[in-house]
């Protein structure tokens, strides 16, 4: 090539000849047109692309929301509900996902509405909505490779466009999506369950239960219900005399005795919901459960339920801990040590308060222990009461007689009622029937016999 082109330039013949072949080849002169023509169209373009990427920077304001936001199903399902959305892709979110958190399936009707079952979501790919007079781009995009490890789906984005000068949009439509999943859970209770160092719901919110639905002792309920209450209004109490704003209890009490149901329904009746922690859960860690107990959902309370479990039959393999993955000291470090998290309320429940160490239920780490035992004649009438609507001084006086001889538990004395539904005599002849339980009775913390210690 070069040799061709060194020669056609030493004589001026040689190169008027060649101007003149080129001129006169049409061929030739349109090639070089459309080159030229090219040329100028990959200018412009990429002039035109540049300056609408300029433009887009400078117009143009983009937020992004992750699905492991906690936020994220509030806007998808937020967006559904929005009227000026223009979406040409739905998704179908089946009712029983976590997702689906804000309408549940219709109790009413014997063959629920197809929308009972399903909810129509935005699905991946650009929709666009106009939201206080303002048009924003939303585009839900769904990776194709990452999933997220604990639940298997997806990773997602949804990325919100809109003019800079609407930029303040973007916080009230979070603010609103907020406010809505707010008032879609208002009379649930989410159960979170630990997903490797997060919490996640665990299915959809549940109905409250009422606080008058768990029969105890009056004192026992009150007091706890009143202390937490006192708890949660004293922040800035605790604040101004720098102490941790933490609050500990523990539950304790025969199998079925209501301290589960009762803390659902505390948790209920004080607008809480509950993130459930199981110690002897494999694969938790010091760290985990570190990490776990200092990064609570906000209004949510703890419970780490058969707080016993995790070290019952295990030794204690001195400083080391024991042969579960969570140390003792680790433990006590989570629940009260420097690391632990402030504004936390843990419930703890167990059925064999003997065998708790004394510095994991020491106050500070448990302020409260109440015991929660079998049917009592008090708790007996008023079950009765809950059931069949109506006092009966003779039949619940005999029943509870033979109940609270039995040492029966309330567990036992609410399917004794269930299964006689319309009938407290039926009840009282089954009840003869009931097993005898050995007696349970308040543990002795420090030595103190009432059933509230601290
Ligand atoms: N005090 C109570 N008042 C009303 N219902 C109760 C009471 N105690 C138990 N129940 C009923 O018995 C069942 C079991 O109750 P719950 O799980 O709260 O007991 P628990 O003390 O947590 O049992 P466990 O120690 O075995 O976990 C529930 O259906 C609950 O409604």
């Amino acid at each position: 090539m070069n040799q061709l082109a060194s020669s056609a330039t030493n004589s001026p013949d040689t190169a008027n000849g060649l101007q003149s072949i080129l001129s006169g080849n049409s061929f030739f002169s349109a090639g070089i047109g459309l080159m030229g023509f090219g040329a100028g169209l990959a200018i412009l373009r990429r002039g035109v692309v540049s300056g609408a990427g300029l433009i887009k920077r400078r117009m143009l304001v983009s937020v992004e929301i992750p699905s492991k936001e906690k936020s994220y199903n509030a806007f998808l399902h937020w967006m559904g509900t929005v009227p000026k959305r223009y979406s040409n892709q739905l998704a179908v979110e089946a009712r029983g996902s976590a997702k689906s958190i804000f309408h549940p399936p219709t109790r009413s009707s014997n063959q629920p509405s197809p929308s009972s079952l399903f909810q129509l979501v935005p699905g991946p790919g650009k929709h666009f909505i106009k939201y206080k007079k303002c048009w924003i781009q939303v585009e839900r995009q769904r990776s194709s490779r990452l999933q997220d490890l604990t639940t298997g789906t997806p990773w997602e984005t949804i990325t919100l466009t809109t003019l800079s000068r609407d930029r303040g949009i973007f916080s009230d439509m979070l603010l609103e999506a907020q406010k809505f999943m707010h008032t879609a859970q208002k009379n649930k209770t989410t159960i979170y369950t630990a997903w490797a160092t997060d919490w996640k719901p665990f299915g959809s919110p549940r109905s409250k239960r009422l606080l008058s639905s768990v029969v105890l002792e009056k004192d026992v309920k009150n007091l706890i219900t009143e202390d937490v209450r006192d708890f949660l209004g004293n922040y800035q109490w605790y604040a101004d005399r720098g102490i941790p704003y933490r609050r500990g209890y523990l539950l304790y009490g025969p199998p079925g005795s209501g301290k589960t149901s009762f803390l659902y329904a505390l948790a209920g009746e004080l607008d809480y919901d509950i993130c459930v922690l199981n110690l002897a859960e494999r694969g938790l860690s010091d760290d985990r459960l570190n990490h776990l107990l200092s990064n609570v959902p906000p209004k949510s309370i703890v419970l780490l339920e058969d707080v016993d479990s995790a070290f019952q039959g295990r030794d204690r393999s001195g400083e080391i801990g024991f042969r579960a993955n969570v140390t003792f000291s680790g433990l006590l470090n989570a629940v009260d040590g420097v690391t632990s998290a402030d504004e936390r309320i843990i419930f703890m429940t167990t059925n064999h308060p003997e065998i708790l160490d004394p510095a994991l239920i020491r106050p500070g780490r448990v302020d409260i222990k109440a015991y929660l035992g079998n049917a009592t004649p008090q708790q007996v009438h008023d079950m009765f009461r809950r059931f069949y609507g109506r006092d009966d001084p003779i039949l619940s006086s005999e029943l509870s007689k033979i109940v609270c001889e039995k040492n029966t538990s309330m567990a036992s004395l609410q399917g004794l009622f269930v299964m006689n539904k319309t009938s407290p005599e039926a009840a009282l002849e089954l009840a003869k029937e009931l097993p005898q339980l050995p007696k349970s009775t308040p543990f002795a913390f420090n030595l103190q016999k009432k059933p509230l210690s601290v």
